[in-house]
């Protein structure tokens, strides 16, 4: 495989930096993987498990002269990354970034990137309700859409190089306005992942539901909520806060929905019921037909420890 960038610098050794780290690796697309992460802790269990070829103590000595620097931090850290990393940027360099969010992310970093230095924002559109260095596996992003958001003033050769990148870790690539991206997202990922959390939290109030012998007998559809909401709450938690327009834009019409299925079963009509779950089954078949079901919990992962 083409080397597509000298050195990779990634920030924040998480589920995605780490799956980042195997599949750059595995495929040779880079000479040089670095790696930081706050804590001293995610360092040394990075160093003990080879995740990259160099774990780097500091993000300045991380990015010094590294070609592609990948931030992979909560949505809500990565001005502060940004800002610490600017003036150890090398000239010709490329920063992008994996945040759910886009808008905000732009806001926050690229008003600390130095001229000459490319930002190109991004975020792959595959995940697990898993985090850590431990977590993270090569095939992660196999045939997952990655959403790159590039400014209009963004180097078309640079975008070019980037999406290389993307699809040479396996996933499919496309460009989207950040703005779009937002409200996209809202629909598909982030009021899904509000209505688990909450869902969870409804059984939990109702303590016997959560007791053993009630999980070992829940339907699929439980699961699937406790599984969502089982995701990274500093993750979560930056999301909703970072993309909160769109977020209760979204929730506003889900109230208004659950509103008229609520009252087509108070008023018993099967017909607009049934109505209803026609049109959403047909939505489902468009999904799988389309190739798109990424709900599927196998993601042709390698590895399934978490920290
Ligand atoms: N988990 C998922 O399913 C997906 C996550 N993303 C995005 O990717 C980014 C990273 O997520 P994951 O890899 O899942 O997270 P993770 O929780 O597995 O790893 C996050 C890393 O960031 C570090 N970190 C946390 N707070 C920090 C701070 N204030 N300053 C510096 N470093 C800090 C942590 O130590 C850890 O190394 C997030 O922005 C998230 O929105 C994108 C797609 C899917
Ligand atoms: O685990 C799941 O079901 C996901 O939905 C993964 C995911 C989480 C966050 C993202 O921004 C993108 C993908």
């Amino acid at each position: 495989m083409t080397v597509l960038y000298d050195r990779v610098a990634l920030i924040g050794l998480g589920l995605i930096a780490g799956s980042m780290a195997h599949a750059i690796r595995d495929a040779g697309l880079a000479t040089e993987v670095v790696g930081h992460a706050r804590s001293a802790e995610t360092r040394d269990i990075a160093r003990e498990i080879h995740l990259c070829d160099r774990i780097a103590d500091t993000a300045a000595e991380a990015v010094a002269g590294a070609d592609l620097i990948v931030l992979a931090v909560p949505v809500g850290a990565m001005g502060a990354v940004a800002a610490e990393i600017a003036p150890h940027l090398k000239p010709g360099a490329t920063v992008t970034d994996v945040g759910s969010v886009k808008q905000s992310v732009i806001d926050a970093v690229a008003p600390h990137i130095p001229d000459g230095v490319h930002f190109i924002p991004g975020h792959p559109l595959a995940g697990t309700e898993h985090s850590g260095p431990r977590s993270g596996f090569a095939g992660l992003f196999r045939n997952r859409w990655w959403l790159l958001t590039p400014l209009p003033d963004s180097d078309p050769d640079a975008v070019a190089r980037l999406s290389d990148l993307v699809r040479a870790m396996g996933a499919k690539s496309d460009t989207m306005e950040a703005g779009h991206h937002d409200l996209v997202l809202a629909v598909t990922s982030h009021a899904p992942h509000l209505i688990a959390y909450t869902m969870v939290g409804v059984a939990d109030h109702l303590r016997r539901v959560t007791d053993e012998e009630v999980i070992q007998y829940s339907a699929a559809g439980f699961r699937d909520f406790t599984r969502i909401a089982a995701s990274d709450p500093t993750m979560w938690r930056d999301v909703f806060l970072h993309n909160k327009d769109a977020t209760l834009d979204i929730l506003g019409r889900f109230t208004e929905e659950l509103f008229v299925l609520q009252r087509a079963i108070r008023m018993g009509d099967g017909q607009q019921l049934h109505d209803y779950f026609t049109r959403t089954r047909a939505i489902r078949r468009g999904i799988i037909e389309a190739g798109q079901d990424t709900a599927a919990p196998d993601f042709g992962r390698v590895a399934t420890s978490a920290p």
